[in-house]
């Protein structure tokens, strides 16, 4: 199926991006017939493509052009070392290349945006369009034999993406083995993490449709199931956004189209009568904005950009994870596709210390906030934005009740290799994404800055050494000959998380876990927000991002669920009216 080229270049609001957050608002704006809608996506459809919609078929895509294939700026903090940082580029986003998981978030972690002064954005509110999004796939007899669970409250069986458990699930006989090795270590089994309560181990459903193990991307989802009944919804498809166009009146700025590139040098606007939504990810989103000289005034006019309006917090406090491995060899042959994870949380990983680690955090909160925004362009940003926010981020994770997730511990098992990447979920380190070309068709500068903090570090450390726990506790230590990576030749058995040779081999090893957010942040003005509660970038009259750069802080689950509740909220709002309303 292909979605086609129109005639048209006028609608009632453009979106740019075809990912999960503008695939959302394109099919709710256009549910009302009277209401005509264009999404502007980069890439191509890949409706067909079998190395993206086969679950088997994980990881095919590598090579082809079906993502964005970044390079970070070099990471002062982990000896300028350039990293990998993907995003998909096809109508769909980064769904259609991601690993599928379907995890939301914990409940404090929502409830905390509202604290950035987001009224209304808080777990009760967004708990609706969290079931809203969702197709459940009741799991099958032998899914469940095999340990899928689930509660019921926590899912619904309408929505539009579809989540369950995939035939490949059924060939793992891992399950008991992971379970009891977290049980014994004193992590209860969490029959759901998706209901808000993360802590423990837990079998995670995908986005994926159960019945023939086909990939429910945000396309797939959101934009197929309408495309042919609806002549108001017209998608471009191999179309770049180039910058927003302007029309000016007093007090606000005014959007009145997107520019778009398509064939080699062909060059058209295409207008919005309402609104301009931009939902191109975090990588592209900020800038977008600043190609479309919203942003930090110095920098644009160091490019040659007239600014249009001054927001200097556009692309700043990147928030992105560190995702690293352990692995032990292991005389099984593994099979099968497990879906399974411990989360852990600070009091689980640090222990008795974790009252002097907690102090040493607090103690030290204005000195990270001076080191973050040392790193970030000039004023960007000011001590107190940030330091408020550091703030509440470790309320939720030093509180000595917190049953907030600090890191993420996935048991893979494959062939004769039990892997397990693991990641800190909530990293202080904060970066910034801008261009660095006055050309919109090159790549920002995506600095996240990772580890740039010590106590990010720790977090990682001690999250590696709960997994040497484990292969060392029955019965998951029955099953593993010798540790791999990073093997005890590389760090010793007793390094603590604070010891060096950690930080070093963690440093020259780990990957982005490409989970960036924050670049564009719902929050006050006051903290340095770029868009409001209703996803509407300040200062303008009629342009919004729904993305996962709008989210003010990191999530402990998964990014796609919580981008497709996001939107959900804001396009009820909009529909509803009141202060979602467009012009
Ligand atoms: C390798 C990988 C694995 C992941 N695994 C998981 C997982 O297992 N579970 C999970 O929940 N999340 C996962 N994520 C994250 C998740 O998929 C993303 O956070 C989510 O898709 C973000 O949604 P979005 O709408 O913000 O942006 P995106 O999904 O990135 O969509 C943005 C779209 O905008 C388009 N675009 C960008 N710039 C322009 C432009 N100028 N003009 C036109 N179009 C443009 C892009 O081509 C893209 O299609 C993973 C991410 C990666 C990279």
């Amino acid at each position: 199926m292909r979605a086609e080229r129109c005639a048209s270049t006028s609608f009632d609001y453009v979106i740019v991006g075809g990912g999960p957050g503008g695939l959302v608002m394109a099919n709710r704006l256009s549910s009302n017939p009277n209401t005509s809608v264009a999404v502007i996506e980069a890439g191509d459809s890949v409706f067909d493509d079998p190395n993206v919609k086969g679950v088997g078929a994980y990881g095919l895509w590598v090579g082809s052009s079906v993502y964005w294939n970044y390079t970070s700026a070099p990471q002062k903090y982990t000896s300028n070392r350039q990293l990998d940082i993907l995003g998909g580029r096809a109508l769909g986003g980064t769904t259609v290349i991601n690993g599928m998981t379907y995890l939301r978030a914990e409940k404090e972690q929502i409830n905390a945006w509202e604290k950035l002064g987001n009224e209304g954005w808080n777990w009760d509110g967004l708990w609706p369009y969290y079931l809203k999004e969702e197709g459940f796939h009741i799991p099958t007899d032998e899914q469940v034999r095999q340990g899928a669970t689930f509660e019921t409250e926590a899912h619904n069986l309408d929505g539009h993406v579809a989540v369950g458990w995939s035939s490949y699930f059924n060939q793992q006989n891992v399950s008991t083995i992971f379970r009891e090795t977290s049980e014994a270590l004193g992590f209860p089994f969490n029959k759901d993490a998706n209901d808000g309560r993360m802590r423990g181990y837990t079998v995670w459903p995908q986005t994926l449709n159960a019945t023939d193990d086909i990939r429910a991307d945000a396309a797939r989802s959101y934009y197929y199931p309408v495309a042919h009944s609806r002549p108001n919804l017209h998608v471009f498809l191999n179309t770049t956004a180039m910058r927003v166009k302007w029309d000016y009146n007093k007090d606000e700025v005014v959007a009145r189209g997107v520019e778009v590139t398509s064939l080699p040098n062909r060059i058209e606007i295409i207008e919005a009568k309402r609104e301009v939504i931009l939902s191109a990810g975090s990588i592209r989103t900020p800038a977008l904005l600043e190609h479309s000289g919203v942003g930090n005034p110095a920098l644009l006019s160091a490019l040659g950009i007239n600014t249009t309006l001054p927001l200097p917090s556009v692309g700043a406090r990147l928030a992105d994870q560190p995702n690293i491995l352990v692995a032990y060899s292991t005389p099984t042959n593994w099979t099968g596709y497990p879906t399974f994870v411990t989360y852990v949380t600070a009091s689980d990983l640090f222990g008795s210390e974790l009252p002097s680690l907690a102090d040493e955090v607090y103690a030290n909160i204005s000195t990270y906030a001076s080191t973050i925004i040392a790193d970030l362009t000039p004023n960007s940003t000011t001590l107190k934005m940030v330091e408020t926010s550091l703030r509440i981020q470790a309320d939720l994770m030093f509180d000595k009740d917190s049953t907030v997730p600090v890191a993420e511990i996935l048991w893979a098992s494959t062939g004769n290799v039990l892997a397990v990447p693991f990641w800190n979920l909530l990293p202080f380190s904060r970066g910034e994404i801008h261009i660095s070309s006055a050309d919109p068709l090159q790549p920002p500068a995506i600095n996240a800055n990772f580890f740039q903090l010590k106590i990010d570090t720790y977090v990682n450390a001690a999250a590696a050494i709960l997994i040497r726990k484990a292969f060392s506790t029955p019965p998951l230590s029955s099953h593993a000959t010798a540790e791999a990576i990073p093997s005890f030749a590389t760090v010793p058995a007793e390094a603590g998380f604070r010891d060096e040779r950690w930080a070093e081999w963690i440093k020259a090893v780990y990957t982005s876990n490409n989970h960036p957010v924050a670049t564009c942040g719902m929050r006050s003005r006051e903290l340095g927000g770029v868009v409001d509660s209703n996803g509407k970038v300040f200062g303008t009259k009629n342009v919004r991002i729904v993305d996962a750069s709008v989210m003010p802080m990191q999530i402990s689950g998964h990014l796609s669920a919580t981008v497709y509740a996001l939107a959900e909220k804001i396009a009820d709002g909009m529909l509803r009216g009141g202060n979602g309303t467009t012009i």
